[in-house]
């Protein structure tokens, strides 16, 4: 929740540019990306597979692939700019116990061969400084947190004698043992299925309210962000093309993109209609695009989409979209005609609400 007096970002993303070797070639995967974060935020970033979302979290946490490097920009948190980080050493003062990250694939962060009450206790005595029964009294806190029952029974069991969902409420307990400031969501559902996801997005709501904790989501699936972010922001090919409070971007966006997403919606596959569909492939990231990267698949683009990369263009205080439509000169263009309704729909729901 935002509140008034966390205005001021705990973490601000500047002009950050990030790019690969690869066989002697450079991919440039992150291109100028500025975003803040406020404290006590959940903020979701969507987009498709390979626009960018894990390098960029990845980046404010150090855990670039060797063959990754911050080309330009930078990402201040605590007033300090991460980014100038070279060493472990610095990146292990933020990394689990400022900034802890949850990832998808809850057995990869999980040690098969230790019981999971003893993988959390381990975070408490490194991060909280407890010893003792004190640590073990907290663990069992925490898994109840978490929504596991029987705990100390639970405590003695192996990673494998959990569910899929079981395991990544585990892996959430592990991230909290270490107090972190902000806790990064990396696709934290999508291997689970449709009830467990449910659950889990609602646990870490509640874990966001009750530690006090700043949020940061990413997706591919909007759907699975609806209930939780606050604001959202949308990446395409390296960039973030629209950012917004959640209603703005879900009953009000402005960029074609955003609209092909919110059209893969289940909600809006209207039986007999045929979907708005991202037709085409994202540009080649190894070489240098040339006016608005998404132009090729966009049946808005104008002529000016294919010679300039367009700026920001502001929709409300909050509400941002990086699209030449917004341009005051721009040709006017509605959304596709389900998206229209289903605006309609959600700004009347609003008002009522
Ligand atoms: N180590 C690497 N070497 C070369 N290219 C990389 C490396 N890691 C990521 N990339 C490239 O950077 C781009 C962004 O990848 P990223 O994994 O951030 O996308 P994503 O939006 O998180 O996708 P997904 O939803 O599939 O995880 C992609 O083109 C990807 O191929």
């Amino acid at each position: 929740m935002i509140t008034e007096e966390s205005k001021k970002p705990i973490l601000s993303i500047e002009n950050l540019v990030i790019k690969f070797k690869l066989h002697g070639r450079i991919l440039t995967a992150i291109r100028g990306i500025s975003l803040d974060l406020y404290k006590g935020e959940s903020l979701a970033i969507v987009g498709e597979s390979g626009s960018g979302k894990s390098v960029l979290v990845k980046s404010i946490i150090g855990l670039l692939d060797n063959n990754g490097y911050i080309d330009k920009g930078s990402i201040y948190y605590n007033d300090e700019d991460i980014a100038t980080y070279k060493i472990e050493k610095d990146w292990l003062k933020i990394r689990g116990k400022e900034i802890a990250m949850v990832t998808q694939d809850p057995m990869t962060s999980l040690n098969p061969l230790k019981p999971i009450g003893k993988q959390i206790e381990e975070a408490i005595v490194l991060h909280q400084e407890l010893i003792g029964k004190e640590a073990y009294e907290k663990t069992l806190q925490l898994l109840k947190d978490v929504g596991i029952h029987d705990v100390e029974r639970r405590y003695k069991q192996y990673p494998h004698e959990f569910s899929g969902g079981m395991r990544q409420r585990i892996v959430i307990a592990i991230a909290i043992a270490c107090n972190p400031k902000i806790l990064i969501c990396d696709e934290p559902t999508t291997a689970l299925d449709v009830t467990i996801q449910a659950q889990i997005l609602q646990l870490l709501k509640n874990l966001q309210e009750k530690y006090m904790l700043t949020t940061i989501f990413i997706t591919h699936d909007l759907g699975v962000v609806a209930k939780v972010a606050d604001r959202l922001a949308v990446m395409y090919a390296g960039e973030v093309i629209e950012f917004g409070k959640s209603d703005e971007i879900f009953f009000d966006s402005k960029h074609p993109y955003t609209w092909a997403l919110l059209s893969s919606l289940p909600q809006l596959g209207v039986k007999g209609e045929e979907l708005f569909s991202i037709k085409g492939t994202p540009p080649n990231l190894f070489k240098e695009i040339k006016g608005d990267a998404f132009a090729p698949r966009n049946p808005y683009a104008l002529k000016i989409d294919y010679e300039q990369n367009p700026p920001f263009f502001k929709v409300s205080e909050t509400h941002y979209a990086k699209t030449w439509l917004l341009h005051p000169k721009a040709p006017k263009v509605e959304p596709p005609e389900n998206l229209k309704a289903f605006f309609e729909e959600g700004r009347r729901f609003a008002n009522e609400g």
